[in-house]
């Protein structure tokens, strides 16, 4: 059994990280870790854990952790993992990041876009960004795995082969991002308050969200050339779901069939990844509760542009799903282990 533990279990990510472990034959959770609530029942912080759930919350002492469990996930606000994480503590378990610590290589670039200073940029270049579809031969080799942010995960995958294989100008994407007040966290905020968000749609963040140099970063890497883009998310009054629609001048005149083919050639074998049939859009309410991205495309002939579209659920393959594929691969796991489950409906 793989000995895990959650700092950050209190959280939306890492509560959807016990519900996850808790249905993974391979995993025996040992750390509720917490900020607020420790000492008390984790089921009564989140009564769905009623007798499934019988520990109290500890603290996020990391050293102590290390020596009980295999692996740590982190599901904590920016910058703490890093203020954590040592060598001796990597000498002892593997680290999966869900924050934003270790997922932008130039130290800079992540000091400036969160406004924090980063207290262990000695670990940025070893960890990997731990998009499977991507980068699954590197992640079994990790000790520090930097968990990819929700709308960069959705983005990235739905623009993924149109960029790999240049049928897009790639400094022309435009990403056009929803989604769910869950990203936003459990913790209170005015903007997240019922009637601020019920009935209501609003951008927010735009041309300076946070999560525009990781996709860049990205996009780049697949590119092979620096990537500007313009992002713009939305909170839409839903609890969970991202949805991308992405814009982006083609290269040259395409079939549906040439695109469906480059699709195809990245996405076939990826269990996760679903490119849908022919004029079917990504829906949120497809995917919910589970840990697939659902993409498609349509080819614009008068404008000369694609339109890149995918759905995803931000808490699952967004967070805690990606996660524990992260974790399946560092352990030598089958990928789907414990992620095998049907989207919800309704
Ligand atoms: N929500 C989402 O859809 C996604 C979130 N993420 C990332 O996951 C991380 C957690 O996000 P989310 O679950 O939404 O956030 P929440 O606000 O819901 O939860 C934050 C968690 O961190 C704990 N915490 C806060 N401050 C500290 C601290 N100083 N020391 C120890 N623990 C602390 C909280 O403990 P307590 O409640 O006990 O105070 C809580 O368990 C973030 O980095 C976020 O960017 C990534 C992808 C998607
Ligand atoms: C709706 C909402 O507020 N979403 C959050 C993103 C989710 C998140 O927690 O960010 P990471 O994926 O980088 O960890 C935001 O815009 O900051």
């Amino acid at each position: 059994m793989i000995k895990a533990g959650i700092i950050g279990a209190t959280g939306y990510a890492g509560a959807e990280l016990v519900r996850l472990l808790l249905g993974h034959k391979e995993v025996e959770i040992k750390w509720y870790g917490s900020r607020s609530y420790v000492d008390q029942a984790y089921a009564s912080v989140y009564q769905n854990m009623f007798q499934l759930v019988d520990e109290k919350c500890l603290d996020d002492n990391m050293e102590a952790m290390a020596d009980q469990v295999d692996v740590i996930f982190t599901a904590t606000p920016q910058g703490l993992c890093a203020s954590l994480v040592n060598e001796n503590i990597l000498n002892k378990v593997k680290i999966i990041d869900l924050s934003a610590d270790f997922r932008i290589k130039d130290v800079n670039v992540y000091e400036k876009w969160y406004g924090i200073e980063h207290k262990a940029p000695q670990y940025i270049e070893e960890a990997v960004y731990g998009l499977c579809e991507v980068n699954r031969e590197k992640i079994k080799q990790a000790r520090i795995i930097a968990n990819p942010g929700c709308y960069p995960t959705c983005s990235f995958l739905s623009i993924y082969p149109c960029v790999k294989e240049g049928l897009i100008d790639p400094n022309t994407i435009i990403i056009d991002a929803k989604s769910g007040t869950s990203g936003a966290g459990r913790g209170a905020k005015v903007d997240n308050l019922f009637c601020e968000v019920n009935e209501n749609i609003k951008a927010y963040g735009v041309a300076g969200h946070r999560h525009t140099p990781e996709i860049e970063e990205q996009l780049s890497y697949a590119a092979g050339e620096p990537v500007l883009i313009n992002f713009t998310p939305h909170l839409v009054p839903m609890q969970r779901g991202i949805l991308v629609t992405a814009y982006a001048s083609l290269k040259k005149d395409v079939t549906y069939e040439e695109v469906k083919a480059v699709y195809d050639k990245y996405y076939d074998k990826e269990y996760f990844v679903r490119v849908l049939n022919k004029d079917v859009c990504p829906q949120t309410r497809w995917v919910e509760g589970s840990n697939f991205v659902d993409v498609n495309f349509k080819i614009d002939p008068r404008t000369k542009r694609i339109i890149m579209m995918g759905a995803m659920d931000n808490l699952v393959k967004g967070a805690a799903g990606q996660a524990v594929q992260n974790m399946n691969l560092l352990f030598g796991l089958d990928e789907k282990t414990g992620l095998q489950m049907a989207p919800l409906f309704p």
